[in-house]
């Protein structure tokens, strides 16, 4: 992790600090929140903007539970490490952004495991290189084309407006450059003229000409001239635009081990502590004093906790954030691998601890330490605080890196764990239920967790299919966009096997249809709809009903070291 090629605006990227093969996976962490969606913060929590930049909708990493009826329901989820970092280059990009996620708790259990409700179950996020991916090479994703043209002096790269730069620079300016042969020193003015007019999205052309040296241009150019003819004329990766555009998001190796942090010092696996679910694991030996670990700090000033109440319990990301028992200040890591480094009760086991950056850094400004909880209340459009995890001791290749969270924590899990009440219902979540078909309401019910949704798609009329036996119900219709979010609640009344002579392959064999009755909110009597097939129907959690909803759930911050306490920041006078 380390400034972005990109500039002060795009703040951090995440780099491949070695050679990355196409189809590379890298796996993290997804925190769900429900404290709020994307764009939509309550009105005078003003703390909680700042969490926009840092939080993707829920059901791009299968948060299913709550994603139920409709979009509208669906909340938020924080995947820390790439998924928070990396930056946009759109028709650049060189990896599939952060999507999907396993959810796994561990094998703890409601039913005996007081820890189930205090981690989060969903790992293994996946980001994939999509090419391969130079040592130096800044990991650039694709957004979608909506969201980044928003970030002022960030230069876009939609496909269409790099097409553009390309066609003015093969179809006007290079034949005007060779037609009229001005001196190199007047060919340098008029490209640094070009480049330095602002990035704006109604100047497409000039704005994505490449950054670099007119010399590097016309060379490169002229090389291209030459090898057109045996070398892919055509390539979109040839292009002159797009070879520079790419070349400008390299760092050396040395500028990165100078300027970054590695994020590669940890991994997860599950925990050596029994009920913490996952853990951070050294993946090499880590000497004292190493960086193990370093990241950025979402912050909230003022409203602290507040933000994360949800009317009867708080978010489940304040078990991965840090707060100080005298300040309101609450920061959120999303460094990767920070968050899964567990407490240990046996202070022998300790082996890091967080540190503030003893310099300036494009994620840390020291100035900040003297400022109030009112200053980061209103400061929300950028990360300013960071941490870094430092080696108290040397560290073996695959031992458990441990931190103190602090007596208070200590105390508050030691109370929780020795109340619990285990939960007797017999459940399952959904995720783990592996079943290859729908059950009927004939055959035995799912367990009370589980609800079954159908997308509201049938005829507009009652079909009867066969006179002798004529059903009442109409008829599923393919969805024309199966990415349509919109399911009611269904009820299956029957299933029949189909076969597929027809096809090759996955076509050929047999699959299920289904008759379901769906409940429409809107009508009194339930819809009977005949041939739905396998994948009109859903099987999700119960609203709330997952371990990490349980009411009284464990949710305690992580303890800020007293001696990392700015004095200015203390607001609050503890009980
Ligand atoms: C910052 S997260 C650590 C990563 C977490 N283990 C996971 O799998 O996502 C803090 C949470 O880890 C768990 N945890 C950490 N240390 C623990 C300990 N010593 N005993 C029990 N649970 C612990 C608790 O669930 C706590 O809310």
């Amino acid at each position: 992790m380390a400034p972005s090629t990109l500039g002060e605006d795009a703040n951090l990227g995440m780099y491949a600090g070695r050679d990355i093969p196409t189809n590379f996976t890298w796996h993290e962490m997804a925190i769900p929140l429900l404290f709020r969606e994307w764009g939509d913060h309550k009105p005078g929590y003003r703390d909680g903007v700042l969490w926009d930049r840092y939080i993707w909708e829920g059901d791009i990493m299968n948060i299913e539970t709550y994603q139920d009826t409709n979009r509208e329901k669906s909340r938020a989820v924080f995947v820390p490490g790439i998924g928070c970092t990396v930056n946009s280059l759109l028709d650049m990009n060189n990896i599939l952004s952060t999507h999907g996620s396993i959810y796994d708790t561990v094998d703890l259990h409601r039913s005996k495991d007081p820890g189930v409700t205090a981690f989060t179950p969903y790992h293994s996020a996946q980001t994939r290189a999509v090419r391969d991916i130079e040592a130096g090479t800044e990991l650039m994703a694709m957004y979608g084309d909506f969201w980044i043209p928003d970030i002022p002096n960030v230069q876009v790269t939609l496909d269409y407006e790099l097409e553009q730069a390309e066609l003015f620079l093969q179809q006007r300016y290079l034949p005007w450059i060779t037609k009229y042969k001005p001196s190199a020193s007047l060919q340098h003015g008029l490209w640094e003229l070009m480049k330095s007019l602002p990035y704006q999205r109604n100047n497409r052309a000039l704005s994505n000409l490449p950054r670099t040296e007119w010399k590097h241009v016309i060379d490169y150019y002229l090389q291209q001239q030459q090898s057109k003819s045996k070398d892919g004329a055509g390539d979109k990766d040839k292009t002159i635009v797009r070879h520079f555009i790419r070349q400008s998001t390299k760092r050396s190796i040395e500028w990165l081990q100078e300027n970054g942090y590695c994020q590669d010092h940890m991994e997860a696996k599950t925990s050596t502590i029994p009920q913490a679910g996952r853990g951070a694991f050294a993946t090499r030996a880590l000497p004292q004093g190493t960086i193990v670990g370093y990241s950025p700090l979402v912050h909230i000033g003022t409203q602290g906790q507040e933000i994360f109440w949800l009317g009867d319990r708080y978010d489940l990301v304040i078990n991965y954030s840090f707060q100080h028992a005298n300040s309101t200040v609450m920061l959120t890591p999303y460094g990767g691998m920070v968050n899964y480094i567990n407490h240990a009760f046996d202070k022998s086991r300790v082996n890091v601890r967080v540190q503030w950056l003893r310099r300036e850094f494009v994620a840390h400004k020291p100035h900040w330490l003297q400022q109030t909880a009112e200053f980061l209340h209103d400061t929300v459009d950028k990360i300013g605080l960071s941490f870094e995890y430092v080696a108290l001791r040397d560290i073996e290749p695959g031992e458990e890196i441990l931190m103190d969270y602090g007596s208070a924590w200590e105390q508050a899990w030691e109370y929780y764990a020795a109340q619990y009440t285990p939960i007797t219902d017999p459940y399952v979540a959904r995720a783990q239920w592996n079943e290859t078909h729908y059950r009927t309401q004939d055959e035995e019910s799912y367990t009370e967790n589980l609800v079954t949704m159908c997308y509201e798609s049938y005829s507009s009329t009652v079909i009867v299919e066969d006179d002798e036996d004529p059903e009442d119900g109409y008829v599923w219709v393919p969805m024309l966009r199966p990415e349509d979010p919109h399911r009611v609640y269904c009820t299956v009344l029957e299933r029949y096997s189909i076969s597929h002579d027809e096809g090759d392959g996955d076509d050929k064999g047999q699959s299920f249809e289904y008759t379901v009755e769906l409940h429409l909110k809107d009508k009194d009597e339930p819809v009977i709809v005949r041939h739905v097939p396998e994948d009109g129907i859903f099987l999700y959690d119960r609203a709330f009903s997952q371990d990490w909803h349980l009411p009284g759930g464990f949710r305690h911050p992580i303890a800020l070291p007293d001696d990392m306490l700015p004095p200015s920041w203390v607001n609050v006078v503890p009980e």
